[in-house]
This record gives structure tokens, sequence and C-alpha cells, in this order.
């Protein structure tokens, strides 16, 4: 399972998120790609290496053709502006597209966020927010590109920690308005998203396409990560002036690496189980095979009996103690479950360590397993298939040649 976590102690808009996203390592060719598929002109985008503060991160931009201002992302005059597109035009734009349903989904969720506030805030019907042609085609690139990012970088949950606005007002198309900008307030509310104020800094951190992004897709606030391997952290660089270090730090961690070293011999686990009478065989298959992807250490059903002699399914979850509440979500959504048991045990475990052995067939990665002086391997069977399947030899004939080259090395 992948989390992302998103430091915003400096807010947050859509370009810092962007460029935070590249600075992990997106493929800006990769990402033009899937953006191209709105088939919308007129825009290029900028991803250029800097620093601050002696920082090394990404800026981001969305360079218009013709190098229109676009400072202004919404518009409620529509009558100035007859190319401007309102919701219901994006969300077609987005629906009509190529792209992936849940890269669609995001998007249009994150539109609505922003629209349903503007009008709120203008006292407007939600058809009737305009979004500027100029700054529409920012707010298209930010927010269908934040929704690319995230389905490109295999995003499973979204932690955002320590989110903070700046204080005062700020003037914009429509005036001066307050910080946090009524949009972002609007966002907030009827909501726990927390935001703390930055009494250093006199202007806005959070845009409100920022706040769509944490409104839309973060499941949890000022959480730490546990028995997760940190894979890689960047920087997106904002664009106002705010006397500090204005950048947004993103961290990707990743728990099924953790779970392939294991460099101890017991640990904690949380026994999730519940009995389900109601659950179809392929619903059951699904929902192991899904919490094994999300980061499941096991997960399994057992045959049972139930009351008035039923006969049914207990399905059981190994999961890390601090994914207790995601897994419990994940069970309550993914099953008929309405209640379930939750157990904390010891486990004693082989320590291990992955290596991949080169054979005349091609890689297998085996498990070096060792628990207090007692030793063995375990051959990666699905490396096997993998094998057998490209060189069409029998899957014993590859087993044999990994035990052989084990051999060979005096292993
Ligand atoms: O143009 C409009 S209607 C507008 C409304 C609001 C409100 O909060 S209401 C705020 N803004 C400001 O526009 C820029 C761009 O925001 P993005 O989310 O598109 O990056 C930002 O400074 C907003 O505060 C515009
Ligand atoms: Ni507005």
């Amino acid at each position: 399972m992948k989390t992302l976590v998103l430091d915003a102690f400096s807010g947050i808009s859509g370009d810092m998120f962007l460029g935070a996203m590249f600075d992990l390592g997106l493929s800006q060719a990769e990402f033009e790609e899937q953006l191209n598929k709105l088939k919308v002109k007129g825009y290029q985008i900028t991803i250029k290496r800097t620093a601050r503060s002696s920082i090394t991160g990404t800026d981001f931009d969305v360079v218009l053709d013709g190098n229109l201002p676009k400072d202004h992302g919404f518009d409620e005059h529509e009558q100035h502006h007859h190319h401007g597109r309102n919701f219901m035009m994006i969300k077609q734009l987005i629906i009509q597209s190529e792209l992936k349903t849940a890269v669609k989904e995001r998007a249009i969720k994150m539109f609505e966020q922003i629209a349903l506030a503007e009008a709120k805030v203008h006292g407007k019907k939600l058809e009737d927010v305009h979004f500027h042609e100029v700054g529409a085609l920012d707010s298209i690139v930010d927010i269908v590109g934040a929704a690319i990012a995230f389905d490109m970088l295999q995003i499973d949950k979204l932690i955002v920690n320590n989110l903070s606005d700046g204080v005062g007002t700020i003037k914009i198309a429509h005036g001066v308005v307050p910080v946090p900008v009524p949009a972002v307030m609007e966002m907030q509310l009827n909501t726990a998203i927390p935001i703390q104020k930055r009494f250093d800094v006199h202007t806005e951190l959070i845009t409100p396409t920022g706040m769509a992004i944490v409104k839309c897709m973060a499941s949890e606030f000022n959480a730490s990560i546990l028995n997760s391997v940190l894979e890689k952290t960047g920087y997106g660089f904002g664009k106002r002036e705010t006397g500090s270090l204005n950048a947004l730090r993103a961290s990707l961690y990743n728990s099924k690496l953790s779970q392939q070293q294991v460099d101890k011999t017991n640990d904690s686990v949380l026994l999730l189980e519940t009995n389900l009478d109601d659950a179809t065989g392929q619903q059951l298959s699904l929902t192991i095979k899904k919490a094994l992807d999300l980061g499941a250490k096991d997960a399994w059903a057992e045959p049972i009996i139930m009351k008035k002699g039923r006969p049914a399914y207990k399905l059981c979850l190994l999961t890390a103690p601090e994914q207790q509440d995601f897994f419990v979500k994940f069970l309550f959504s993914n099953t008929p479950a309405i209640g379930l048991r939750i157990q904390l045990m010891h486990r004693e475990i082989m320590e291990r360590k992955i290596e991949q052995v080169q054979t005349v067939y091609g890689k297998v990665g085996i498990k070096k397993l060792s628990y207090h002086g007692v030793s063995k391997v375990s051959i990666e069977h699905d490396d096997i298939v993998k094998q057998s399947q490209k060189t069409k030899e029998s899957s014993e004939k590859i087993r044999l040649a990994v035990l052989q080259e084990i051999e060979n090395k005096g292993e």
C-alpha cells in the first residue's frame, strides 16, 4: 500500500501539489500523454528543478499561449466572459475524455467542491458559476493533473499534516478578501479538516484548488505513519513571497516494501475477524485480494456454521496495529459486515532478506529466512510461474535450477 504524506507547513495550491509530485519523480512525458486525453489546447506546462533556502525542489507552472494573465480562477460575472466554462461544461469535458474512470471521478469531485463553494460564497446557483476561460485552463490542468498524478504514482492513501494558512487579507479579482479566502473557508465547513494559522505569514497559503485536493483525497490529518518504508521525498514550491520557505513537502511511503525485508523475530499484529452469512464467494475472494494489495499482512476466509445453522465464512485480516482504522473502514465498506472483532496479537517471525537468483531461465526472487539459528530459503513461486510462461519450461525444472544456483553459491 502506498501512502502519500503532505507536510503543508506553508499551505497548498495546485501548482505546489504538482511541483511536489514531479519532484517525487512523476514522468512529464507520461503526465502530458494523460493530460492530452482531455483534448484541451492553449497552454504548456513548465517543470523546473530549482533551489530555495538551499533546498532543491520543483516549480510547476501552467503557461498559457499568448501569455495571458491567469490570476483569476473563477468568474461570477459571466456576461463579461463569453468563453467562460461552467462546472457542467467542464464535467462533460472530463467525462468525454479517455482518461481512466478513477481519474475522471476524482477530478470531477474536486471541480464540484470548488464550484459548490464559489456558488455559496457568491450567492449563485451551481450552474451559474463560470470558470473564466483563462483561469479555467489553469484550473483544469491543476485539478485534472492532480488526479492524474495520484493515479500515476498509485497512491492508496493521503495523509495531510500541518495544514497551515496565513492571516490577514489579500487582493484578488473580487477585491480584498480575508485569509483563508472565502472559497477555502466554505470547503472547510462541516469537515474536520484542521487548518492552523501561521501568524508570521500575511498572505494566502491555501488556495481553493489546494483545499479541493485536500478535501477530496485526504483520509487522515496530523497522523504518523509506521511500518512503512519512506521511498521518496520531494518539494513543490509556491509562488507567493511569504518571508520563509514556501514549499509543500511530499513523502511517499510503501508498506509492501516493509513486508519484504524483515529484520526482527517478533512483532505485534491485529487480527480483524467478521462472520459473514450473506457475502458471496466472489465478494469474499475480491475482498481478500484487495486487502492484500492494500498492505494487509495476510487475509483469508474460514468456513463456519453460524447461528440458526447457517453455513457461512469468517473473514480474517492480519494487519499492523496502526492500520486498524483503515482496515475497519475497508471491511465495513467492502463486505456486508455490520460488526467485527479485533485482537492484538504477539507474532514470532523469521527474519527475511530478499535476493534475486540468476538462472538460465531468467531471474527468480528468493527469501533467505532465519530465526535464532534456524535458517532456510523460500523461492518466490510467482517468479517461477512468470519465467515458466516466458521460457515454456516446466516450473519444476526452473525450481531445480534455482536450487542448483543457490547450492553453487554455497548458501
Ligand atoms: O475568482 C474567484 S471567484 C476567486 C474566488 C476566491 C474565493 O475564495 S471566493 C478566490 N480566488 C483566488 O484566485 C486565486 C487562484 O486560486 P486557484 O485555486 O485557482 O489556484 C487564489 O488566489 C484564490 O484565492 C478567486
Ligand atoms: Ni470567488
